[in-house]
């Protein structure tokens, strides 16, 4: 399946479309054509049965010309999972460590699983198996670090490619507060295995069926990422020489952690006693702009928020990561009022799980937590004034939990926006890659607990219909995100073609 397309391909049935925060489409009769190199062609949003053939007529089309896929009554199309922060190397410890914080963790369980990556063979075999999962959960796009070796990070990016995934890849840099087995032994030592592991990546030939457009977010899957592991692990001097690295390639993303665990920013303000701020770390060595996509950012200040959003850097919210380690509850809706752009990380293994699903219940409940809190203007003001006053400072989220459409968006087009990739994926759009899943709530995709929204073809019986008062195939959606899994993801498409899910079989 995963062979170059012969033909256009023509999808007809339900398609969920992200729009922005607030909304986005159900459609449940559109029709939906993919080009010769896997991108979106055109949609017709809401075409009866009966004029589906004069629509195709209408864009030049016999419906034999084609490959044509009728959708069945439980199924849809979602733009592909975007997985904005991930550590491929932790995925054979997830689960493990439930004692520690963020930084007996890191020393405990995984500075001593990356350590294992320094055999080559090792990381191949695991990396097989963790790509496969990451794809089957319906992941499409990955910002993936790596370990600090250039062989094994290598043959990461190599698998990811072969396997047909989208992905942005790191070889993480950690020259001080390390264990001996597991430290870069110079700052050039880490610039060099970063120039080489940057070089292999861009060397990665393109897909047969790749567009001959020049830029490379076009004509290529995987991608290059800068990847300080976190303040505390780099000098000022390695942080100064990655700088000088993304000055010389403004499309090079970088991707950090920030502000996740008290601890640990009590600790990077002693290393920095000249940084005002955890931000100022970053702000100063010139690592803040607008590819940069910064994981956890639970407990930033004002100033750091003023200055990611003034860099336009995007935010990872791991919110699995964060409950599992214990590092707080990022206040999501304040920064997306703010305007800054946010996307979801499963944060494997500080989360637990590689799934964006996890991840959108885990921010759901986040954002339920964090409307508990008692405000400060409670003591003084019903809950009418409160609700009004939001209002006018423009506060859609703060406060708030997020709704479907909120998290629909984070775990799609938001992620996108983060990876600075929503020119090419995140929503579906004439000339937009197809990078989608193909969502089964059937019966037969044999997941008990989706089934109440079940369409029964034989009876014509919707059931689930109703019950929230939407639509049946927004009940399907939200079906699907909080009680969905690996089972319901028939197919996974990246870039037109189908490298995993259910339906996919190994070559
Ligand atoms: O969640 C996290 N996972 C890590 O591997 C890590 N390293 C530094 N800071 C980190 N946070
Ligand atoms: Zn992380």
């Amino acid at each position: 399946m995963s062979a170059a397309l012969p033909k256009l391909t023509v999808f007809r049935g339900a398609i969920i479309n992200p729009v922005d925060l607030h909304h986005y489409q159900a459609l449940p009769q559109a029709l939906i054509c993919i080009d010769t190199y896997g991108d979106i062609a055109w949609i017709e949003e809401h075409v009866s049965d009966a004029l589906v053939q004069d629509i195709m007529a209408r864009r030049g089309l016999l419906e034999s010309d084609v490959d044509f896929v009728q959708l069945e009554k439980s199924e849809f199309l979602i733009p592909g999972f975007i997985d904005t922060h991930t550590h491929a190397p932790q995925v054979p410890n997830m689960g493990a460590g439930q004692q520690y914080e963020l930084l007996d963790w890191l020393k405990y369980v995984t500075f001593p699983m990356e350590a294992r990556f320094k055999d080559t063979n090792f990381a191949k075999k695991t990396y097989k198996a963790v790509i496969r999962r990451v794809i089957d959960s319906g992941t499409t796009t990955c910002c993936y670090y790596g370990t600090l070796h250039a062989e094994a990070t290598k043959a990461l990016a190599d698998i990811i490619h072969r396997y047909g995934q989208r992905a942005f890849v790191g070889k993480c840099n950690m020259n001080r507060d390390a264990p001996d087995d597991y430290i870069e032994s110079s700052t050039e030592a880490s610039i060099a295995g970063t120039h080489e592991v940057i070089a292999h990546i861009k060397r990665l030939p393109a897909l047969p069926t790749a567009s001959p457009n020049p830029n490379t977010d076009v004509s290529q899957l995987v991608h290059p990422i800068l990847t300080p592991r976190f303040a505390i692990s780099c000098t000022r001097e390695l942080l100064t020489s990655l700088s000088a690295i993304a000055a010389g390639d403004s499309s090079l993303r970088i991707q950090t952690h920030i502000s996740e665990n008290v601890h640990e920013i009590a600790f990077t303000k002693t290393l920095f006693q000249e940084c005002k701020t955890y931000a100022d770390v970053y702000d100063t060595h010139g690592l803040l702009r607008h590819n940069t996509v910064l994981a956890h950012a639970v407990h930033l200040e004002e100033e750091e928020m003023e200055v990611v959003k003034r860099r336009g850097c995007g935010i990872s919210h791991c919110p699995t990561s964060n409950f599992n380690l214990r590092s707080g509850v990022c206040k999501v809706g304040e920064l997306l009022d703010r305007g800054i752009k946010v996307g979801l990380g499963t944060d494997v293994s500080g989360g637990f799980s590689p799934s964006i699903l996890t991840a959108i219940r885990h921010a759901s409940i986040a954002s339920k937590v964090v409307s508990f809190q008692p405000k400060p203007e409670d003591a003084h003001h019903d809950h009418y004034h409160n609700h009004h006053n939001h209002h006018q400072q423009h506060q859609h989220f703060a406060d708030k939990q997020l709704d479907i459409p909120a998290l629909l968006h984070l775990a799609t087009l938001g992620g996108a926006q983060v990876c600075d990739l929503d020119a090419r994926v995140g929503s579906f759009a004439p000339g937009k890659a197809f990078d989608a899943l193909l969502v089964s709530v059937s019966s037969k995709a044999g997941n008990p607990s989706i089934w109440g929204v079940e369409v029964d073809d034989e009876l014509g019986i919707e059931r689930g219909m109703g019950l929230s008062g939407k639509g049946h195939l927004e009940r399907m959606l939200e079906a699907f995100m909080f009680c969905g899994d690996d089972r319901n993801i028939s197919r996974v498409y990246v870039q037109g073609r189908v490298i995993g899910g259910n339906e996919w079989k190994r070559p």
